[in-house]
């Protein structure tokens, strides 16, 4: 363990005095800068173009965001302020489209409101209602950090892409949540963090993450994993979700179905770690999950400077679906799932009823 009392685990999003602050991690690893939000276009823009992002914490900002309008509504009466309510969840909503956390986070908000008889009492539960999403997820975070160390060994290098860490999250993170609890615990991994084209979250904020918290950390091209699989001996691949569906297909940054591919070639275990709340039942595969695309320009510049052809034909998906037969294992804040997911998943969620 590294004895440096000045590690710690940064976290990205915070409701104080009536306002949102959240982390810009558009600016990461640059410039550290928190941005106050006091409007619900300012949490739709910052959702929009990533300077919040991640599913668990698209969810919580999301929530946050929807609370903050609908304090205020000048109505009093309950009719005006519910479509006043649904009109903001739904513009919320057309932010992003994969991570189903969003809608997950929305829904819940909205419904709750739906059961006040008062506007002011409305109004209180939807704020104690996205505070409470935030507690929450920082517990799942840590019960899936848990889980996941009862399969990873702190002396095997791992794999990741993207960041689902504890800027993605409330807390710890998901795929990420297993080094920061290991940290805590005088344990160290050594952690491969694949850069992620085309927006770099790998290296640009899991990297950064890991360091702040004092997790060994190296970083990759996506183009490296397959020789350093090889090289470095990785023993597991461990990454986040953005919708998993009913049969254990997975939404996450585009190049883990690739990494998943790697897996099965190695025959190393490829592990999804995700709360309950990523999960959309409504679907039964991933052949449903809208998958967003993002401009040109990400791919055809670097920082801002031309790196292809201005007339190059582009394609820019944000994200993929890895099926779930490539999937080792499901780790939950509820338990570790395992093929078939069908039924693993039905029974969870019953179970859960
Ligand atoms: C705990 S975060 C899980 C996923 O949301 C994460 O792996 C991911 O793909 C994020 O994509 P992003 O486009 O940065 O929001």
């Amino acid at each position: 363990m590294n004895a440096n009392t000045s590690f710690h685990i940064p976290t990205s999003i915070q409701w104080q005095d009536n306002r949102l602050s959240i982390l810009n991690q558009q600016e990461l690893p640059h410039k550290e800068e928190y941005l106050d939000l006091f409007e619900i276009e300012d949490v739709f823009e910052a959702i929009l173009t990533l300077k919040v992002r991640g599913a668990p914490a698209i969810g919580i900002a999301g929530a946050f965001g929807l609370a903050m309008a609908a304090l205020k509504y000048e109505t009093d009466e309950l009719g005006v302020f519910f479509s006043q309510l649904e009109r903001d969840k739904e513009y919320l909503l057309s932010s992003r489209p994969t991570a189903v956390n969003l809608s997950w986070a929305l829904e819940r908000l909205y419904h709750l409101a739906l059961q006040s008889s008062s506007v002011n009492e409305a109004k209180t539960e939807l704020l104690h209602e996205a505070i409470k999403i935030q507690a929450e997820d920082e517990d799942m975070c840590r019960k899936i950090g848990e889980n996941a160390l009862t399969l990873l060994d702190p002396s095997h290098p791992v794999m990741t892409i993207c960041n689902a860490g504890s800027i993605a999250t409330a807390k710890y993170g998901t795929a990420l949540a297993p080094f920061h609890i290991a940290m805590e615990k005088g344990k160290q991994f050594k952690v491969f963090a694949c850069e992620t084209r085309p927006l770099l979250q790998g290296a640009r904020l899991t990297v950064w993450e890991l360091l702040k918290s004092g997790v060994d950390a190296t970083l990759i091209t996506d183009s490296m994993a397959a020789y350093t699989i090889q090289e470095k001996n990785i023993k597991a691949i461990i990454v986040g979700a953005d919708r998993i569906a009913r049969n254990g297909d997975t939404a996450n940054k585009i190049g883990t179905f690739g990494l998943a591919l790697l897996a099965q070639a190695f025959q190393i275990p490829f592990y999804v770690a995700a709360p309950s709340s990523t999960f959309d039942l409504s679907i039964e595969t991933g052949k449903e999950i809208p998958i967003e695309e993002r401009k040109a320009e990400e791919i055809t510049h670097f920082s801002g400077i031309p790196s292809a052809p201005a007339d190059a034909r582009v394609f820019n998906p944000a994200f993929d679906v890895t099926p779930g037969h490539l999937i080792t294992a499901i780790i939950t804040e509820n338990g570790i799932l395992k093929p078939d997911y069908k039924d693993s998943i039905s029974q969870l969620f019953s179970e859960l009823q």
